[in-house]
């Protein structure tokens, strides 16, 4: 039986996480954390033996994984807290810096404990970063837009800045248009050159383009999450294989 914690479980990916851990054989909910839970588990829907947390100094769990869906300002916190405690941590949460990503792989290396970072959950996302990077090698040219629910409280998101990220390591540096902004921010968020634009609006859920424009064509790749259960397979299989790795690694693909 693996024993997952789950932090942020109040939220919207927290709830579809209780979901699937509950209809899969081998998962065991045994504990549960968000900073403002205040009733019983059975208040909250979850069996009696499921503990409920909101302190993190509080937290005195057996459970083997730290399943963690919270905030941008809360994950670095959590994620040293699950590497010290030695739960293997699997962050869905997006937000965290290079500078504390580094650190937080150097703290699992050190402890050799198996985790994940994945941006994106959804095979169609991890798909089209994959996809994007090799056609950077051949199309320079690109930007990408994300497009998110209105309650999104970061941006970029996670799986945008990876985009940039991976594109930007084949691509050549060069300079995109040169157009004079009349309007600040209207060209976007740069990374290294690579454009990023950020929507916010009512009935979307996750979605992102990438587009490359060559000479006379151009190429768009898409990819949509129309609902959260679209995660769900990739932190199952994140779940099952977690505990094979030594470090914290980023990006689903590595276990795939
Ligand atoms: N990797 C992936 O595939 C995906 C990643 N995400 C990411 O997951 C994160 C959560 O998304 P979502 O569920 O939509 O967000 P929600 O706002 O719906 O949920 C946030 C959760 O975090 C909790 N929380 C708030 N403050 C803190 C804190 N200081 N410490 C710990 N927990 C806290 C909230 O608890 P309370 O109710 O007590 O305030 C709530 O349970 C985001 O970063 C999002 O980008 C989302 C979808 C897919
Ligand atoms: O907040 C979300 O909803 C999502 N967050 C992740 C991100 O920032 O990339 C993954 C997905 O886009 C949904």
């Amino acid at each position: 039986m693996t024993k997952i914690l789950l932090a942020g479980f109040t939220g919207s990916m927290g709830q579809k996480a209780i979901t699937m851990i509950n209809e899969t054989e081998g998962f065991e909910l045994s504990a549960v954390y968000s900073p403002r839970a205040n009733q019983s588990a059975a208040d909250y829907g979850l069996a009696d033996s499921v503990s409920v947390y909101n302190q993190l100094a509080d937290i005195d769990s057996d459970a083997d994984i730290w399943l963690d869906f919270t905030t941008p300002d809360s994950v670095y916190e959590n994620t040293k807290f699950a590497i010290e405690h030695g739960f293997h941590p699997i962050i869905g949460t997006t937000g965290l810096t290079d500078d504390q990503e580094s650190e937080l792989i150097q703290l699992s290396k050190d402890k050799q404990l198996g985790g994940l970072i994945a941006p994106n959950f959804g095979l169609s996302a991890v798909l089209l970063m994959k996809f994007a990077k090799q056609a950077a090698e051949y199309f320079p040219d690109v930007e990408v837009i994300e497009m998110h629910h209105e309650d999104k409280k970061d941006a970029p998101s996670g799986t945008a800045l990876s985009t940039a990220k991976m594109i930007n390591e084949v691509r050549k540096p060069h300079e995109q248009g040169d157009s004079k902004e009349t309007m600040p921010g209207v060209r976007g968020g740069d990374y290294n050159g690579i454009r990023i634009h950020a929507v916010r609006l009512p009935g979307y859920i996750a979605h992102e383009q990438v587009l490359f424009g060559g000479s006379g064509e151009a190429l768009t790749i898409r990819q949509d999450s129309f609902d959260r259960s679209s995660f769900m397979q990739g932190v199952k299989v994140a779940i099952k294989n977690v505990k094979n790795l030594r470090e914290l690694v980023v990006g689903l693909e590595n276990l795939l």
